[in-house]
Order: structure tokens, then C-alpha cells, then sequence
């Protein structure tokens, strides 16, 4: 088992990098199945373990998969014959695998994937995905655990999405771009990461218009072929270090930081008394000697982004007064709350919405993650804790943040990452932590 030790009380300073985007690269992974002649190089690919699940779900597919992790670079080759089937053993391990379905849908005619289930963080049906799909002609058939999916050719039409989610968005506009005439797709999600998928289905031949905006255009081409891209900057990461500066009283520099992807939380943190400044070589953060309270509800993209929720709470409870957090994309994600409980905070769930009560003297404890940004969290919570905080689970982290104890390190924050016995408290305890 490995651990992550913090033991709180450093303030971050200096530069940290941020890498591409988990949540653009793996529907420009499944994005590379069009692709049916030449190859797809993709730059700026983070080396995360969601990225490795994608890559064997793809070479299961019959796609060849190059992962160079030092250069950050993916080349595959889609021209082979490929395979319909995502089974479970893959899906079952991270749910986006999903988006899969829409990009072999269209190229093959057919495809079979396992049903993704629920996860942590709520219920997370695929009925808006299932619905586009079949809007563009196909037949969806439910069997055995698995969603199979038949069309001669897909046809465009018009479709209305009841909430812009993400991955129903991404999965449609996939199978659009090589169904016969025009599709309309309206109430679609607008994130940074639909933008550059956008971006590279145009690279690959499709023609896609209004990315970023509520409506999609697709005009359906007869094929695609392989091409460049480079990974848009992963928002979530920069958002996390973001947190952790004005955590901190710190003064961290997001090199090459997107103002514009953030816009909600840079809003939030100066609310809070942080500093925010938008330099040339990135979004400099610098933390006041107290936080203010604040309240923050999580929407779709432009609105304050689900995935920076846990993070945040933890600077509301840092916080003097009393915050609120309201999230109403996900039914269960304040499981990180209750982990936090053990190291002194103090909060009150009602319904879609936890109170906090500010400002929290937080003590070290070993806190177990539950899924990906509550791990995160819990290692902010640790870097301010009296201390040493222990954070287990570290399978969630690596699902989203590559390095994250040593970009930490690098910043100034007494942190290690080790691997121990289940039983090696001892050893723990009198870890010494800075290298
Ligand atoms: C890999 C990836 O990009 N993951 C992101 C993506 O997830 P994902 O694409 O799964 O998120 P969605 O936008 O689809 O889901 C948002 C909400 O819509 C609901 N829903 C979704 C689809 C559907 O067919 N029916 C339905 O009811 C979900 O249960 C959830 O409550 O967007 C989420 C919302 O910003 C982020 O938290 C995730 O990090
Ligand atoms: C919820 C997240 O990811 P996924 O949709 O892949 O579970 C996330 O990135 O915070």
C-alpha cells in the first residue's frame, strides 16, 4: 500500500507545471478511432493511469498505441481493421471509457460496451448519450451488462440535450461527424475540453462548428484520417495548485495558467482575499494572511466546476465565518466531508448543501480518499493541519494528477509518498518527511 505523509504548516512559493488535461485527452483518445487512414500523433498527453486504461481499451479495439511518457506523446494508428467490443474488465475501470461508444458507432456500424454503473460520486446514467445516439438513426439494444449499439449510417438530426452533460456531448458529436447530413446538437456542455475535442475532429477531417458554445453544428463527412494535436492544459490541476497557494498564504505561479478556464474560481479566491494575477508566464496566487468566508455552487461549465468542489472546501473551512457549498451536478459528492470530520472539521450537510463552520484548526489524521479530487483535497487539508496527515487510496489521485506530492515538494510543502506494510504505523509516525 503507498501513502502520501504531508506534515502541514510550509507555505507553497515558486512556479509549478501543469499537464494536459485528463478530461480532454481521453475523448481525444477514443476521438482517434475515426481517424480510418494516417496517424494520430497527440502531444501534451499527461501521464496519468485514466490515460494508461484508455490506451488498453483502444489496443483491445485493434488500434496500435504508442505511449512515450518521457515526451509526453501518444501516436496511434487506427487504419487497421478494428474490433466493436469495449468489455467490461476495461469500462468497469473508469467510466469514461464510454465515450468510445459513439466514435466506433460511426466508423464500424456497430458497437458493444459494457454498461459503465455508478461510481462514487453519484449514479451517473448514460440515458442522454443512448437518446442522441439513437436520434441519429441507430438501434440501442440492452443485454447482458453491455449497451450494443447497431447503424448502417448514422443520420443527422436535430437534438436537444435535457442537461448539458459532458460525456453525452462527446459521445454524439463523435457519431455525428461521420453520419449522413447535417446534425444540430442544443444545450450542449461548453467545457474547454469540448473545445478541443472539437479542435481535433476538425483536424481529422470532420466540420464541427460552435464548440464552447450551447449549440453544435455537424456537417457529416464520409471519412476522417489521423492528425497533430497538442492536449489543452488541464484546468483541474491548475485549479487544485490555485487552491493550495491561497491555502497557503502562499505565492505560486501556474506557468502558462488559462484565465478564461477559470474564471469561476479566480472570481471565488479573490472573494476570499486571495490575490490573483494574470502574468505573462501564467496566473500568479498569492494567499492573504486570512480567508474570508464565501459560498460557491457547482454548475456546468462557466459555472464553478464540480471537479474543483472538494478542493474548495477545504478553503472554505480554512476560512473565518461560515461557507456554504452547494453542488448540484453530482447527488454524493461530500464523501471527502466525513474523512475531513477526523481532522477537526466542522460542517453540516443539508440536502445538496454542507455548511462550514470557519475558521478550522486542522489536525493531522490518516484520512482514506474516495475518489479522485476528494484525494486531492485531503493532501490540501494535510498541508495546513498540525501535524502529520496520512492520505491512503492513492489509486484516485493518479487517476488525475500526475506527481502531485512532488510538484508539492518542489513548491515548498514538507510531503513523501511511501509504500508500507498495512501495519507500519510506527515507521510512519517517525517518517521524516522532506526528501
Ligand atoms: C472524463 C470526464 O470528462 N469527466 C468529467 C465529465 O464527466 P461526465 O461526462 O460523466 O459528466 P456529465 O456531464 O455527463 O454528468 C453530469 C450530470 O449529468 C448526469 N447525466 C449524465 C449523462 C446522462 O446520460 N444522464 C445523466 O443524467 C450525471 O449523472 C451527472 O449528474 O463531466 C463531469 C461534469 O463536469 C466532470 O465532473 C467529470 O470530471
Ligand atoms: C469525476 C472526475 O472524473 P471521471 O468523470 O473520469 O470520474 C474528475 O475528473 O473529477
Amino acid at each position: 500500500m503507498e501513502k502520501i505523509i504531508v506534515h502541514g504548516g510550509n507555505r507553497l512559493t515558486g512556479v509549478v507545471h501543469i499537464e494536459g488535461a485528463k478530461n480532454a485527452v481521453l475523448p481525444i483518445l477514443a476521438a482517434s478511432i475515426l481517424g480510418e487512414e494516417g496517424i494520430t500523433h497527440l502531444a501534451n498527453v499527461p501521464v496519468l493511469s485514466d490515460v494508461y486504461t484508455m490506451n488498453k481499451v483502444l489496443r483491445f479495439l485493434n488500434l496500435s498505441v504508442d505511449f512515450d511518457e518521457a515526451k509526453r506523446e501518444v501516436t496511434i494508428d487506427a487504419t487497421k481493421q478494428l474490433s466493436s467490443e469495449a468489455p467490461f474488465e476495461y469500462v468497469s475501470k473508469m467510466r469514461a471509457s464510454i465515450v468510445v461508444m459513439g466514435p466506433l458507432l460511426a466508423r464500424l456500424g456497430h458497437a458493444r460496451v459494457a454498461l459503465p454503473g455508478g461510481c462514487a460520486i453519484g449514479t451517473r446514467p448514460i440515458d442522454l448519450h443512448l437518446k442522441g445516439l439513437e436520434a441519429l438513426g441507430a438501434r440501442i439494444e440492452q443485454h447482458d451488462g453491455y449497451i450494443e449499439a447497431f447503424a448502417d449510417r448514422l443520420k443527422g438530426a436535430h437534438i436537444y440535450l435535457d442537461f448539458p452533460s459532458v460525456g453525452a456531448t462527446q459521445n454524439i458529436l463523435m457519431a455525428a461527424c461521420l453520419a449522413e447530413g447535417t446534425t444540430v446538437i442544443d444545450n450542449v456542455a461548453r467545457e474547454p475540453e469540448i473545445v478541443d475535442l472539437a479542435n481535433i475532429l476538425n483536424k481529422m477531417g470532420a466540420h464541427v462548428r460552435g464548440a464552447g458554445t450551447e449549440t453544435l453544428r455537424i456537417d457529416g463527412v464520409a471519412t476522417m484520417h489521423g492528425t497533430e494535436h497538442s492536449v489543452v492544459q488541464d484546468r483541474i490541476e491548475a485549479g487544485t495548485f490555485m487552491v493550495g497557494a491561497a491555502l497557503t498564504h502562499g505565492n505560486v505561479l501556474i506557468q502558462d495558467g488559462i484565465v478564461e478556464h477559470n474564471k469561476p474560481l479566480i472570481s471565488k479566491l479573490q472573494e476570499m482575499g486571495a490575490q490573483v494575477i494574470d502574468e505573462p508566464a501564467g496566473i500568479r496566487v498569492i494567499g492573504p494572511d486570512r480567508l474570508q468566508a464565501t459560498d460557491v455552487k457547482t454548475l456546468p461549465y462557466p459555472g464553478f466546476p464540480t471537479d474543483m468542489q472538494p478542493q474548495m472546501t477545504i478553503l472554505q473551512l480554512a476560512a473565518e465565518g461560515t461557507s456554504t457549498m452547494t453542488e448540484t451536478v453530482f447527488e454524493n459528492r461530500f464523501m471527502h466531508l466525513e474523512e475531513l470530520r477526523r481532522m477537526n472539521a466542522k460542517y453540516q450537510v443539508n440536502g445538496r448543501t454542507v455548511v462550514m463552520h470557519g475558521p478550522t484548526d486542522f489536525n493531522g489524521a490518516e484520512v482514506a480518499a474516495t475518489d479522485l479530487r476528494a484525494a486531492a483535497a485531503l493532501v490540501l487539508a494535510g498541508l495546513v493541519a498540525d501535524g502529520y496527515t496520512q492520505v491512503t487510496n492513492l489509486k484516485y489521485l493518479d487517476r488525475g494528477y500526475y506527481d502531485f506530492h512532488k510538484k508539492l515538494a518542489a513548491l515548498g510543502a514538507e510531503i513523501k509518498r511511501v509504500s508500507v506494510a498495512d501495519d507500519d504505523t510506527v515507521v510512519l509516525k517517525n517518517a521524516h518527511v522532506n526528501n
